[in-house]
């Protein structure tokens, strides 16, 4: 086995995590969408549509950051993900972002769904797994942004551009009501890691209220 996803084709690494998150529930059916940048100006990302546990390495699309131009498509039918848009504002804010996850999880949509109408975001609990995304106080208040769902995808992406434009977010992670987490991360194996501790955190503070 590769040492880390770091160690794998990104193509390889991003079809390796989609049968991994799939098998854990977060990419059920076709939900989710996964994306690697390929350099400065380019990512891969998933196909729209495709059962999410079964990916193969032709299963993605090459696109351009600044424009959503497909530049490389293996596989004549694919179009890239519904959900692309997202994926190039995170990879347009945050130039050292190297991938980014999007998966659909029970535990993030019930701690949206808690939060109050109008909430911009959820706080996370101060425990030791935050050290994950690299937040080292005692006791730490840290917010997850939260976004509105819309049907227009495009919007989602304008609002997270312009909430992020002005403010730079406590974690490299960001949730859509009703909808699901999407995590970024320095390299593959970052935005993997964060993913679970995400939903570990989340996970705790839903137990932990319900004790
Ligand atoms: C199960 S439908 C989920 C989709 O609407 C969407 O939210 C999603 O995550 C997957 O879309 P996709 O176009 O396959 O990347
Ligand atoms: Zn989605």
């Amino acid at each position: 086995m590769a040492q880390t996803l770091d160690d794998l084709p990104p193509r390889a690494a991003l079809a390796e995590i989609a049968r991994d998150f799939h098998a854990r529930g977060w990419m059920a059916g076709t939900a989710g969408n996964l994306s690697a940048r390929a350099d400065d100006g380019h990512f891969w990302i998933t196909a729209s549509g495709m059962p999410k546990g079964r990916l193969d390495e032709l299963d993605f699309l090459l696109v351009r950051v600044k424009d959503g131009e497909v530049v490389e498509r293996v596989r004549p039918e694919n179009k890239p993900s519904a959900e692309t848009a997202i994926h190039r504002a995170i990879y347009a804010l945050f130039p050292a972002a190297r991938a980014c996850l999007h998966g659909h999880v029970v535990t993030a949509a019930i701690a949206a769904d808690r939060a109050k109408k109008g909430a911009k975001s959820l706080r996370l609990p101060a425990i030791e797994m935050i050290k994950g995304f690299d937040i080292w106080q005692q006791n730490p208040k840290v917010d997850l942004p939260l976004f509105e769902n819309h049907l227009d995808v495009a919007k989602i992406a304008r609002d997270i551009d312009a909430r992020f434009k002005k403010t730079k977010p406590a974690v490299t992670a960001l949730m859509v009501r009703a909808h699901g987490p999407t995590i970024w991360g320095a390299s593959l194996q970052q935005a993997y890691n964060r993913f679970e501790i995400l939903e570990y955190l989340l996970r705790y503070q839903a137990q932990a209220r319900a004790r």
